[in-house]
């Protein structure tokens, strides 16, 4: 199973990255790694096994993050009206996205960042991806709220992007045009 060990902090090259697509049809192993991504996710959020084996709670993870040079992720996170958005994907494209920008009032973390790192991350409203899943079928998902915001922050991941790269260094604060907290 994934565990906390497993996950690459900042500094390591990985994370800094334009990771390379993974061939469709998805190996074997590969579709045995995209379900431990998904099972970290959810274990992560199970407040016993959380304890157990010492696991920060994630609703997102990529596979940069556990050092690997593939464009794979992982979301599990509730939106604003309590419905599940729980995806393992191979080779994500946002394709369109909103004019209207989005973003978490509270911020951003990342599980690769052991410090906290304040400010406004401004990031689309609604995103349209196009996606493998883990069958190797092609799927499209239209995400806003929440869940939009944490598949933008993954697909980062895939392109060497951390979310602090995004934060106004003039006042970290200043909420972004015709951007709105989508929580
Ligand atoms: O690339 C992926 N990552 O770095 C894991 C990140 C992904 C999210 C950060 C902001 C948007 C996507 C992550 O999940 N976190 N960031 C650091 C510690 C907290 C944790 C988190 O927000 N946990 C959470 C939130 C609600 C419910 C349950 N758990
Ligand atoms: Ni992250």
């Amino acid at each position: 199973m994934i565990t906390m060990d497993d996950i690459v902090r900042e500094g390591h090259p990985m994370l800094r990255t334009v990771t390379k697509e993974v061939p469709i049809p998805p190996t074997t192993e590969d579709q045995e790694t995209l379900k431990e991504m998904l099972q970290f996710l959810k274990n992560s959020q199970d407040e016993e096994t959380a304890e157990k084996y010492n696991l920060r709670p994630g609703v997102g993870l990529a596979a940069p993050q556990l050092g690997l040079d593939k464009r794979m992720l992982a979301i599990h996170v509730e939106d604003i009206k309590g419905k599940l958005h729980s995806y393992a994907l191979f080779n994500p494209k946002i394709v369109s996205h909103s004019v209207e920008g989005g973003y978490l009032s509270s911020g951003e973390g990342c599980l690769s960042v052991d410090r906290e790192v304040p400010g406004i991350v401004p990031r689309h409203a609604r995103v349209t991806v196009k996606a493998y899943d883990i069958d190797g079928n092609q799927v499209k998902l239209r995400l806003k709220g929440y869940p939009a915001i944490v598949i933008q922050h993954e697909i980062d991941h895939l392109n060497g992007v951390m979310f602090y790269d995004h934060i106004n260094e003039e006042n970290p604060f200043h909420p972004p045009e015709n951007a709105k907290p989508v929580d």
